[in-house]
């Protein structure tokens, strides 16, 4: 029997799907297994001392989950060091924060061999494999130099970076070769599809195709972008739960009459925290009419704490909001609430129904599934509008958002003031379209187009276009 086996670094078990809390990632693959009942493989999140390659298995769901123990070198190495510092801010277009260090390199590959070494023996003969990430390029090519002939897909969560920056990486063409492992990659946008070939071509020698097949490393591979969605039909269930009803009532109330602006990320600086506030300062700047009028709700989740990147981040936007507050708070208003803690999501439903402007402002983002949840919470009635970023991949498909560039603080700024004013008929239209693509390109879209495009051989390949 054919299973799908898909491989990560986080895991989230698809137990109740309104609790998670866990990144974009973790909540799009628990809503995808769910349906197909496969294996799902990954990190623990825990470490041992020494490190035995023992896994626990265990079905939640209907889904196999497997999940390996590290030791505390893998994790700083594997983790925090070259997933976390090397490739997240250079994929995500930050070589300035780049911390590249041979050991992390080492970590890596040898997390990715543990992982290759743990999972053989769960593979049979006809598992399609499905790897996720950054954190586990390699894999595929581990798994080939062990004999593994099934399919092997790999899926990019995060942008692929123009090859100018991502030359700048110690060894990035090795890191390129393993991609050739794959039979398929895909992306999140037609932009990070171009990035690859543009690399692949350029600096690898390629030899580009018609539909996506490019031919490097004496491998044929086809790359291709699938959207990332979310699971619309269950969020729109979610929004009815009793936990979403209450958020949302609790927020109205305290809203008191005033607009609610709203941002929901992990505090990472790829999300374009501190560049929001400022462009938030503006508005107030310029706007002391709506003083006492409107708030924004900030909620930044803490996120890879031991990565210094993100300890900074943390000290700089405490300064900001504490500033923002002084300077324009009174007695009775607080414009701007800075929330690190985590929601869960049947919570956040609530929330984001309550929110006039929803506000997604990423420097670069591989797809942002808040945006979509925003959308797909709104009152058909009377929907919010959602501020969102030309950078984020979401900005694809969600062009009746009002797009701004991040970086522009005037930008951003008069969109939300264009959002606050405009007219209910405006916000149904383009709410109308926006919700449409929410649920068109929903998550099993994403997991079906994927598997059916890693199931068809290249020679069958116009069966599936
Ligand atoms: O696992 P963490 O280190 O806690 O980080 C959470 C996840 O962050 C990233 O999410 C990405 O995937 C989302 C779904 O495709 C996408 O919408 C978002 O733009 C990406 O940033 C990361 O890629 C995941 O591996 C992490 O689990
Ligand atoms: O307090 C929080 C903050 C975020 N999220 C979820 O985390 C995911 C964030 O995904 P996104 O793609 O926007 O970004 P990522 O964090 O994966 O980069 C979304 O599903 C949010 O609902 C959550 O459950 N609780």
């Amino acid at each position: 029997m054919s299973r799908l086996i898909v491989v990560s670094n986080r895991v989230n078990p698809p137990a109740d799907p309104g609790v998670g809390t866990a990144g974009g990632l973790a909540m799009a693959l628990s809503a995808a297994l769910r349906e197909d009942k496969g294996l799902w493989f990954g990190w623990s999140g825990h470490t041992v001392e020494p490190y035995t390659g023992q896994m626990s298995m265990q079905v939640v769901g209907g889904v196999t989950v497997a999940l390996l123990d590290l030791d505390a070198q893998d994790e700083q190495e594997y983790y925090n060091g070259y997933a976390n510092r090397t490739l997240w801010p250079l994929f995500h277009y930050r070589p300035d924060l780049v911390n590249y260090e041979r050991s992390f390199d080492e970590g890596y590959e040898r997390v990715n061999t543990r992982f290759a070494e743990t999972l053989l023996p769960l593979i049979g003969p006809d598992d399609i494999i499905w790897v996720q990430d950054y954190h586990l390029i390699p894999l595929g090519r581990e798994l080939r130099k062990r004999g593994v002939k099934n399919r092997i897909g790999f899926f990019l969560h995060i942008p692929w970076p123009a090859r100018r920056i991502l030359s700048t990486l110690p060894r990035h063409g090795e890191l390129v070769e393993s991609m050739f492992s794959y039979d398929l990659v895909g992306f999140q946008t037609e932009d990070d599809v171009e990035a690859f070939t543009d690399y692949a071509i350029h600096d690898a020698g390629a030899a580009l195709e018609k539909d996506g097949v490019i031919s490097a490393f004496g491998r044929r591979i086809r790359a291709r972008a699938f959207p990332i969605g979310i699971d619309a039909t269950d969020f729109e269930a979610t929004l009815k739960s009793e936990r979403a009803e209450l958020f949302y009532k609790t927020m109205l109330n305290s809203q008191a009459g005033r607009k609610m602006l709203l941002g929901v990320d992990r505090l990472d600086y790829s999300k374009g925290l501190e560049e929001r506030f400022t462009a938030y300062e503006t508005l107030l700047a310029n706007n002391p009419g709506m003083h006492g009028h409107l708030f924004l709700l900030q909620i930044a989740t803490r996120s890879r704490d031991e990565v210094d990147a993100y300890q900074d981040l943390r000290g700089r936007l405490d300064n900001l909001s504490g500033k923002i507050n002084g300077a324009y708070a009174t007695v009775d208003w607080v414009p701007l609430r800075y929330v690190n803690r985590a929601y869960r999501r049947d919570e956040l439903a609530g929330i984001y129904r309550a929110a006039d402007i929803g506000l997604v402002t990423p420097l670069r983002d591989g797809m942002n599934l808040v945006a979509k949840e925003y959308v797909a919470a709104q009152d058909p009635e009377n929907p919010g509008v959602l501020v969102l970023s030309q950078f984020a991949g979401a900005a694809e498909q969600m062009k009746d958002a009002l797009i701004v560039n991040p970086l522009s603080r005037e930008d951003v700024s008069e969109a939300v003031h264009r959002g606050l004013s405009m007219p209910l008929k405006e916000r149904k239209r383009r709410w109308e379209s926006l919700m449409e693509n929410v649920r068109t390109n929903d998550v099993s879209r994403w997991r079906d187009d994927f598997v059916a495009c890693l199931k068809t051989p290249i020679a069958e390949l116009a069966g599936v276009e």
